[in-house]
Order: C-alpha cells, then sequence, then structure tokens
C-alpha cells in the first residue's frame, strides 16, 4: 500500500514517520500541474490509496477539479486535506470517482477567530491609516483619521456559524458585542448559545459588523456583492477570514470608495497572492496575508489531524472524518 504526499510535512515529522509500519509513503517528482497529470497517467504513483495534501501544493498540481481527479490513479480511495476550507477540491468529481475526502474542521477555529477579532477590532478602531503614516513619519496621519468606535454594544452579524463563527461569537461577546447569525439552517439553542437567528437580509440590514465565516463554494460565490451592500447600514464594518471569493472584491471596492462600507479588514482574497489595486490603495483596508492559521500550535494540530485520517484509512479503511457533502456516502 502507498501514501501519496502532496506538499511538505512541517511540524508533525514524528507521526507521518510512524506510517512507514503500515504503508510505503511516496511523493511525486513532478513540480507544476503538467508534470503531476504525466506522472499519474504514466502509471508510477498507482498503487496509492490515499492522498495527503497541503494548502500550498496547488502550487504543483493546481486545484483538484474534475480534469485532475479523473487522471488520478484508480487505486486513490481517499483525499486528506490539510486545511478546514477545501475549495481547491471539486468533492462532487471525488463523489463521482468514489474518493472521500477529509479535511481539517475544529483544528483551524482558534486561531482563525482570534485573527477575526484582531481584524474587527482593527478596523472599528480604524488603525489602519495611522499605522501606515505612522511608519512614514506622520505619526496619526495630516489630517489624522475619523475616530474609531468601541466594539461594545455594537451588533455583529455572523455569517456562517460553523466552527469558527461560534468560536467568534464567544470572543465577541468578551467585547459586549451583540450577535445575531445566518446559516443555512438554524442551530440548535444549545450550538446558538444566545446568538439570535435572523434572515440573511435582515443580518445585511441590522449588523454594525459583518464577518464572513462562510465555506467558499457554487452557492456561496460572491454571495456579498452590489445587491447586498446596497442593503447594509451605511458606515457597516466587514471582516472576511474565510475566502475571498465569497465577497466579489470589486465590488467591495466601489463600496469602500463610495463610504457605504467605512472600513474592512481582510485575511482572504478572490485571487491570492494578488490583492486588488483598489483595495490596496484604500486606508481604510486593514489586511493580512492569509494567516488565520499561521501559529505553530494550529499548523502542527492541523497536521495532526489530517495524518490521522490517513492512519485510519491505512489500519481500519476509512476516514476520521469526512467533509459534509461526503458525510451520507
Ligand atoms: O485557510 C485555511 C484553511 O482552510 O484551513
Amino acid at each position: 500500500m502507498k501514501v501519496l504526499l502532496l506538499g511538505e510535512i512541517e511540524h508533525a515529522h514524528e507521526s507521518w514517520s510512524s506510517l512507514q509500519t503500515l504503508a510505503e509513503l511516496a511523493s511525486p517528482r513532478a513540480r507544476h500541474r503538467a508534470e503531476f497529470v504525466k506522472e499519474c497517467k504514466s502509471g508510477q504513483l498507482d498503487g496509492a490509496l490515499v492522498i495527503y495534501r497541503t494548502f500550498d501544493s496547488v502550487d504543483i498540481t493546481g486545484r483538484f477539479d474534475e480534469e485532475l481527479v479523473n487522471v488520478l490513479p484508480e487505486s486513490i480511495k481517499f483525499v486528506c486535506h490539510n486545511g478546514a476550507g477545501y475549495d481547491q477540491i471539486d468533492v462532487h468529481a471525488c463523489t463521482r470517482r468514489g474518493i472521500k475526502v477529509s479535511n481539517t474542521p475544529h483544528a483551524v477555529n482558534n486561531s482563525t477567530a482570534d485573527v477575526n477579532m484582531f481584524l474587527i477590532l482593527g478596523a472599528l478602531r480604524r488603525f489602519n491609516p495611522s499605522i501606515s503614516a505612522l511608519r512614514q513619519g506622520n505619526w496619526r496621519g495630516h489630517p489624522p483619521p475619523p475616530l474609531g468606535h468601541d466594539p461594545e454594544g455594537k451588533v455583529l452579524g455572523i455569517l456562517g456559524m460553523g466552527g469558527i463563527g461560534r468560536n467568534l461569537k464567544k470572543k465577541a461577546e468578551a467585547f459586549s458585542m451583540k450577535i445575531i447569525y445566518h446559516n443555512r439552517k438554524k442551530l440548535s439553542s444549545e450550538l446558538a448559545a444566545g446568538a439570535e437567528y435572523v434572515s440573511f437580509d435582515e443580518l445585511l440590514a441590522t449588523s454594525d459588523v459583518i464577518s464572513l465565516n462562510l465555506p467558499l463554494n457554487n452557492d456561496t460565490r460572491h454571495k456579498i456583492s452590489t445587491r447586498e451592500f446596497e442593503k447594509m447600514k451605511k458606515g457597516v464594518v466587514i471582516v472576511n477570514t474565510a475566502r475571498g471569493a465569497v465577497m466579489d472584491e470589486s465590488a467591495l471596492v466601489k463600496a469602500l470608495d463610495s463610504g457605504h462600507v467605512a472600513s474592512v479588514g481582510l485575511d482572504v482574497y478572490e485571487n491570492e497572492p494578488q490583492i486588488d489595486p483598489g483595495l490596496l490603495a484604500n486606508p481604510h483596508v486593514l489586511l493580512v496575508p492569509h494567516m488565520g492559521t499561521y501559529t505553530v500550535e494550529t499548523q502542527a494540530a492541523m497536521e495532526e489531524m489530517s495524518i490521522s485520517n490517513v492512519r485510519c484509512v491505512l489500519e481500519r479503511g476509512h476516514l476520521r472524518n469526512v467533509v459534509p457533502e461526503h458525510c451520507e456516502l
């Protein structure tokens, strides 16, 4: 039996090596997609049962889209993705090929919600223009920026109340924010823990701060665009630690330029690592380069979780956790 590693193990070296007693651990030679496709077709990777892949391995293979999924060796039955968001993988193409996919929910919740809170505070307090001015020797800037706002008493609308959304809720409550949320399904009262469920339109219309915490898929791409910005309060603050493409970036630039959106805090972008010049040029945009899970503890926990999925496949023939689309299969 073979396990195919796409990307690098950075932290959980012992756990990874311990798989050696169960299977051959192989890495492809390919350095880009065309080479990887060729290598798959050559039969050199045949016999591999499970793939462990990292977010950055997309630089080698490209997206796990239908084309790629269809050239994977016949023997591949499982893909263990090291990341919570799995929009790099066409899970429906995997379903058609009989391949099941795991991801790393839970492990990412704390660190991503921390960045989320950092962006909420930074954008509400409008720190960004002064941080830039200070480095240019201009103290707070000339003229100084508008006063910021306190989180206390503000309505935080969480769009997508999964693990990160619920973790954020707790953190935001410590800052005395009032939490409302919208989700595909209303949560049980135990999970909602006092957060008020509202319709999508009500969340847009009544939030002082909107946090995007929903996964990227065909239903959520550009979920927030011109029509949605128009429904928001003037002066709204928006933060996004989910995926850039859940928000239409060029519509966002316009909504910021018109002043309808007062400020934003972003960790994710539509075309990473490219950033829309309109966002770069606007001082009311606080930017972090996709660092939601960028901590030693979280990266290590994510690797351990992905490796434990590989181990479960090798020992028991199934994944420990599957993405929601594969739960019913
Ligand atoms: O972006 C990070 C993740 O999806 O885990």
